[in-house]
């Protein structure tokens, strides 16, 4: 694991643009495409101004989600319907490219339906992606695993609903870690002062908090700022 502390939320932007960058360049002349996971929350915005200066070849991305609301997609709660808004318009990226959970089907139906079509996409049930991009809850959650939560250790389903998430809305669809620790690089990109003292007890004091559970096969980065790191 390799902490990056940045001055501020700006530079968490830089910081996790170059990433993508470098990451999405090398596995499209390795592989020919590149594979990468996306979270809700704070990173839309950080993606949104960071990724439009991003020097890539967009065609080959192939974009999913590492949770998503199970809300339609023109709702504010809707992570794609919120990168449709604020990020497409302002990159070479075409709708066509985001793997998205069906409509007007419950988080079981959409979460069933949400695995063909990685499936399709990968070609495979290894799922494995060149890059996830991660948020930390300030309860220390990531993706939609929440501490205490039976998902934590789920080992069988690679995508699963969930029904109950503590942070609203409740239905929502999400990875589970056996996908999770299969990725070749995963990245936290956490900003604020509100996420001090989670960042602390997750890097320094190492509580099994869900966000701490991930562990992959390849490169973990954390970026985190002045005000999110203070305590460590
Ligand atoms: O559905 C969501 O809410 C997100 O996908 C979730 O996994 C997010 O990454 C964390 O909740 C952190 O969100 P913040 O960065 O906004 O705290």
């Amino acid at each position: 694991m390799t902490v990056i502390k940045v001055t501020d939320g700006q530079d968490v932007i830089n910081k996790l643009s170059n990433y993508i960058e470098k990451i999405s360049n090398n596995a499209i002349d390795l592989r020919g495409k590149f594979y990468i996971g996306l979270s809700g929350g704070s990173l839309v915005k950080f993606l949104s101004e960071g990724l439009p200066k991003v020097k890539t070849d967009w065609s080959k991305w192939v974009l999913a989600f590492c949770d998503e609301r199970v809300v339609p997609e023109d709702s504010q709660d809707s992570s794609f319907g919120t990168y449709k808004r604020q990020l497409i318009p302002k990159t070479a990226l075409k709708e066509s490219q985001f793997i998205t959970i069906k409509q007007g089907v419950s988080a079981i139906d959409a979460a069933r339906d949400y695995y063909n079509k990685l499936t399709d996409a990968f070609g495979d049930t290894d799922f494995q992606f060149d890059l996830l991009l991660l948020g930390m809850g300030p309860d220390g959650h990531t993706c939609s695993l929440f501490p205490d939560h039976p998902l934590i250790n789920e080992s069988e389903l690679k995508v699963a609903p969930i029904t109950d998430s503590p942070k609203p809305p409740p239905e929502r669809i999400t990875l589970t870690f056996p996908i999770i620790n299969n990725a070749r690089n995963c990245i936290f990109a956490v900003s604020g002062a509100e996420k001090a003292e989670m960042v602390k007890r997750i890097l320094k004091d190492k509580e099994p908090l869900p966000a701490a559970l991930v562990n992959p096969k390849g490169a973990l980065f954390w970026i985190v700022d002045e005000d999110a790191s203070k305590l460590l």
